[in-house]
């Protein structure tokens, strides 16, 4: 959930005339906080997860619909098989209730089950725990139990034909009558989206998001457009080829709905030509922004601390995006791939064709390589020695040898800085070698920067990997400006580089803490995460990636590899059945202090802790075989679970050895953590299948399933009905998902 500021917003026309006077105090707003904050030590390694939820609404067979009165069995339980299933648009109302009960429980002085906060979608909410978890292991069991009390809070709230699900896509999202109440959705009220299958009013009408949503095309200059590969099958048409839906199709019928500028069909019926054949089209922000997913928080001791961990997190994030898939199903379709990434970060890709290299730059400034909703494309600790704010190994340059056309010089080495660092305790030839090293062999992608915002960073002693990660950020505009929030104190208030920070959606997030707010500290916030189908799941995933956390911090493991090899991981992880079939990058020399480490792995790693060495026939390493940065071309399973004939201890041994080296922890809270992290290990090895995977094979088994790769409404209703009982805890259920959920 991003910045929830009231006021009035600004059209994109408007807005942007206030671009650089936001950027300009966003930075002072940084700077302050910077000042205030960069020597603040000892914040617990606190933690917390978000949820987001759909809001979904089941007709029964006898249903009336206009009194919405459900069919009850003998027992008075309601409904067996839901006819159909709609995406309830009062989840924004639900949310307003949960928050109420959060404020009269605190007014009690109790602590309430969660925090509620509205999502994009009116059909959706997000639920964290109430406050942030403690720091010990003992605290992690907490997680799971917050996470069954949220849902349970929220149960007793939803109306009887409604349930939440904890699903990352709807699987026809967008198809004709997708929302309910549909009375209350104009299909042709397109104002802010223009989308042909998506009404605005499905859009959380808190201002930030239909204003994002209108601000974001009119930047762009044409409405999004993302194309899913569909997933072919016996029956699929060939070209598949769609017609256009009714909205498009009838003007007369329906006549607010323009037919957008960039949106023609050259065949009369079918979709606009940015309709890919063989492609399922989505053209709204909602697309995106209306899947759900979990994100985990982690305060750090310190900045520098928090800069190791965002380092060390951004090439586990496409690992843990395979290993998590649960996107099968867009718009009524089963796609070729696994993943919701590719999508969010087309529905809120708001770069002008120049920025997209399509045309000459003219008007717009930089070439930009990614969308705002993207992988992180700059570590930000300068390296496994790093040891802080300005300190090893201070380096001054950031421009990657191939820098784009277009993209602004940054000086190439210290000596073209008048004050390089701030510290200067070493000379700028030897800095200048390590800065040459660290950004061609690992900052290793073209990345603009905003060198005005740069140069104000650096005068102000911020070295050169943080202020370059700031200035990258900065290359972009606001798209939520309220008219009576221009004027602030940059000393108390965060909110226009919160504008800023908040609308760059990256597979991380470094937080900084909040100027108004002293109990706050430096934060990551993991991001990639797709949901899981039961509390259980989403809180193995939780747990597992704040032990690795632990685990890196305790054995300093070092995960550097160029990004442009996790950016291919990235691709990689959201194909279909990435998590079994896909090979991904991964460095094979992660720690430094095998002495720390080698004892507490199990005896086929031993004296494995340090990789390295040539990798076995059928690896492909890079840079070459005797590099000690190399890194090598691997399964999830090796990844994750190791494999000792490459001499890669594996994620989850490391996290094992750290748990084990821990003293004094209970037994019970370390059966409770080994579950968790069996669990992790047993869909690493692929014996248990990826949410994706079983979606998909729910669905093609279906009895109406036609091998045409279409999910009709009474798929779908099944679908989420399966979804919701599994999520419930139903245990005839669960016996048929065991393959999945692993309980
Ligand atoms: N001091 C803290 N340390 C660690 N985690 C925290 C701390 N305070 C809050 N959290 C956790 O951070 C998560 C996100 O909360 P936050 O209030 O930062 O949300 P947000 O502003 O919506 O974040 P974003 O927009 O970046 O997703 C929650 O799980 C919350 O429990
Ligand atoms: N729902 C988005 C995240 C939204 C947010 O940044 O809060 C996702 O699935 O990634
Ligand atoms: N909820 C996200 C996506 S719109 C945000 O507000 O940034």
């Amino acid at each position: 959930m991003g910045l929830l500021t009231l006021g009035t917003p600004l059209s994109w026309d408007e807005a942007k005339q206030h671009a650089e006077h936001v950027r300009a105090h966003g930075i002072e707003q940084f700077l302050n906080i910077w000042n205030k904050c960069k020597t603040r030590r000892s914040d617990a390694l606190l933690f917390g997860d978000e949820v987001e939820y759909l809001l979904a609404h089941f007709d029964y067979e006898g249903d009336d619909e206009e009194t919405n009165t459900a069919k009850v069995n003998g027992n008075g339980v309601a409904h067996h098989r839901p006819t159909r299933v709609r995406l309830s648009t009062t989840a924004h109302e639900l949310v307003a209730k949960l928050a109420h009960e959060e404020e009269v429980a605190t007014q009690s002085g109790l602590v309430a089950d969660g925090h509620w906060v509205p999502e994009y979608g009116r059909f959706m909410a997000e639920a964290t725990p109430a406050r942030p978890f403690g720091s010990t292991l003992n605290d992690l069991l907490e997680v799971e139990k917050s996470m069954k009390k949220r849902r349970r809070q929220a149960e007793e709230v939803c109306a009887p034909h409604e349930a939440l699900l904890t699903l990352t896509v709807f699987p026809r999202l967008g198809c004709p009558d997708s929302f309910y109440p549909s009375g209350q959705l104009p299909a042709a009220d397109t104002s802010a989206s223009r989308s042909i299958f998506i009404p605005d009013s499905a859009i959380n009408p808190h201002a930030r998001f239909p204003t994002l949503t209108a601000n974001i095309r009119t930047r762009r200059g044409e409405k999004v457009a993302i194309n899913l590969p569909i997933f072919r099958d016996k029956n699929t048409p060939s070209p598949f080829l769609e017609p256009a839906p009714p909205s498009l199709l009838s003007s007369t019928t329906l006549p607010q709905v323009p037919v957008p500028a960039d949106g023609k069909a050259t065949i009369p019926g079918l979709l606009p030509d940015c309709a890919k054949p063989d492609h399922v089209y989505l053209d709204a922000m909602a697309f995106g922004m209306g899947n759900c997913c979990l994100q985990i928080t982690f305060q750090a001791c310190s900045v520098e601390e928090a800069r190791r961990l965002y380092d060390a997190l951004i090439p586990v994030a496409p690992i843990l995006t395979a290993l998590s898939a649960a996107s099968p199903i867009f718009r009524g379709y089963l796609v070729d791939v696994d993943c919701r990434w590719n999508t969010i970060s087309g529905s809120v890709d708001d770069r002008t064709r120049e920025e997209r290299g399509l045309e000459p730059l003219r008007t717009s400034t930089y070439r930009i390589p990614k969308s705002r909703y993207d992988s992180v494309s700059l570590y930000l600790s300068g390296g496994p020695n790093y040891s802080g704010g300005c300190g090893f190994p201070r380096l001054d340059m950031v421009t990657p040898r191939h820098s784009p056309e277009g993209t602004p010089q940054r000086p190439r080495s210290v000596a073209e800085m008048e004050d390089p660092c701030g510290c200067g305790d070493s000379t700028s030839s030897e800095k200048s070698v390590d800065m040459d090293y660290f950004d061609d062999k690992y900052n290793d992608i073209p990345v603009p920067i905003n060198q005005k915002v740069y140069e104000r960073l650096r005068e102000n002693d911020i070295d050169h990997h943080l202020a370059q990660h700031i200035s990258h950020l900065f290359i972009r505009d606001p798209l939520v400006v309220y008219k009576e929030l221009l004027d602030q104190d940059d000393s108390q208030s965060s909110d226009h580089f919160e504008n800023i920070q908040s609308t760059n959606w990256q597979t991380l997030r470094f937080k900084p803490p909040p100027p108004n707010n002293p109990n706050i500290g430096w934060r990551v916030e993991f991001r990639p995460l797709e949901l899981q189908m039961t509390d259980f799941e989403n809180a193995a995933f939780s747990v597992f990636v704040v032990l690795l956390v632990r685990a890196v911090l305790g054995f300093g493991l070092n995960f550097y590899m160029p990004l442009s090899k996790v950016d291919e991981n990235l691709q990689t992880a959201q194909k279909r059945d990435a998590a079994k079939s896909g090979r991904f990058w991964f460095r094979r020399n992660i720690c430094a202090n095998q002495d720390l480490l080698e004892d507490l792995l199990p005896a086929p790693f031993h004296s494995l802790a340090n990789g390295g060495g040539v990798p076995p026939p059928g690896y492909i390493t890079h840079p070459n075989n005797t590099d000690p940065d190399q890194h090598t071309l691997m399964t999830i399973n090796d990844i994750m679970n190791g494999n000792t004939t490459l001499g890669f201890p594996g994620l989850i041994p490391i996290v094992r050895a750290y748990l084990q080296g821990q003293p004094h922890v209970d037994r019970s809270v370390r059966d409770s953590l080994e579950r968790y992290v069996d669990f992790i290990a047993a869909k690493s090895r692929g014996d248990l299948v990826t949410t994706a995977s079983f979606l998909r094979k729910v669905a093609t088994e279906h009895p109406d399933y036609k091998g045409d790769s279409v999910i009709s409404e009474q798929i779908a209703a099944d679908l989420c009905n399966l979804v919701r009982k599994i999520g419930e805890g139903d245990p005839e259920v669960l016996e048929m998902a065991k393959n999945c959920c692993g309980v």
